[in-house]
């Protein structure tokens, strides 16, 4: 394998990237050239979105070849280009050839939850003590276990179904992402489970992986949600939540439970503020900065 490494400002990455694919490369990747070094810049956006801004000043592109004749062609083909004025072909040079998909599916371990209850990507074995375990693999949508947003809303259904009190509960799962808390909700004897996004491939990938996790449940934009709820789940990010606050609690049924994520520590009196005409927000989970907020509407509300 080669690799042509390129230095390019951030008005060509895309151009250069689309050329050396279309150039044969067997894959493309873009890195930022001032990483670690006094000029870099940080692009800021809360944990878990893509911040406004999307590139740095500088990128190295890498491009790996088969051969080192298709790496020079490239190499020679696209110096020429009037848009790659401003660039420079950095190295061009042999990499071992590596099982570059076993190299990325060992980046993702099974993540535990709680002792019995685990997420698994396909390629790995389940651990011998795993009860109830959901198969999961990254993918496009948002929720593999391993953010302590979603970490923390598991952790409450499964503290839920511990105490039994799951078992054939209905289930709103609003910013459904891969769909990862109805599944589990499922996995814990929930029946009429409804999991909800406004991103179309998030309620493609909530489709798929509940069919791989044979589990029953619906999943669709937010108009397909019933008026009731035993349970509803929202991991968001604090301002939608605090816009959603109405709808979200008129979602949840007499005696039923709301239970939030995606709220930073400091956030928690914005929210409790936002439900407070509903409902009365707690603490009750926190995570590296990020904490759960659940509250229980009167069973005779
Ligand atoms: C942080 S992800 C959570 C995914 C998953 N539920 C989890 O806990 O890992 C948030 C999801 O909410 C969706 N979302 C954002 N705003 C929304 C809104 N107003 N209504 C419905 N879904 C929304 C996003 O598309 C994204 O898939």
């Amino acid at each position: 394998m080669y690799v042509l490494n390129l230095l390019c400002p951030q008005d060509r990455v895309e151009i250069v990237g689309e050329s050396l694919e279309a150039l044969d490369a067997l894959s493309v990747s873009v890195e930022d050239a001032d990483a670690q070094t006094p000029a870099e810049q940080a692009l800021f956006g809360e944990p878990g979105f893509t911040p406004e801004r999307q590139a740095w000043q500088r990128s190295t592109i890498s491009a790996l070849f088969a051969e080192q004749a298709q790496a020079e062609n490239a190499a020679k083909l696209l110096v020429v280009q009037d848009f790659f004025e401003g660039c420079q072909v950095a190295a061009l040079q042999e990499v071992p050839d590596l099982d570059w998909v076993s190299l990325t599916q060992s980046q993702f371990a099974p993540v535990e939850i709680t002792p019995e209850f685990w997420i698994v990507p396909s390629w790995h074995e389940v651990p011998g003590q795993a009860r109830v375990v959901i198969e999961l693999d990254p993918g496009m949508a948002f929720g593999t276990g391993t953010h302590p947003t979603t970490r923390m809303c598991l952790r409450w259904l499964a503290r839920q179904a511990g105490q039994d009190s799951l078992q054939g509960r209905t289930v709103l799962d609003y910013g459904c992402g891969s769909g990862i808390l109805a599944i589990a909700a499922a996995k814990f004897g929930a029946e009429r489970i409804d999991a909800v996004d406004i991103d179309e491939a998030a309620i493609a990938a909530t489709v798929a992986n509940a069919e791989k996790n044979q589990v029953a449940l619906r999943s669709g934009l937010p108009d397909i949600a019933a008026a009731h709820y035993d349970v509803v789940l929202a991991n968001i990010l604090a301002n939608p939540l605090q816009v959603l606050a109405p709808l979200l609690c008129q979602h949840v049924a007499a005696g039923g439970h709301l239970v939030l994520a995606g709220i930073l520590e400091r956030q928690a009196e914005l929210l409790q503020k936002a439900y407070a005409p509903w409902l009365q927000l707690e603490v009750t989970d926190s995570e590296d900065g990020w904490i759960l907020m659940t509250a229980r509407k009167p069973a005779t509300a």
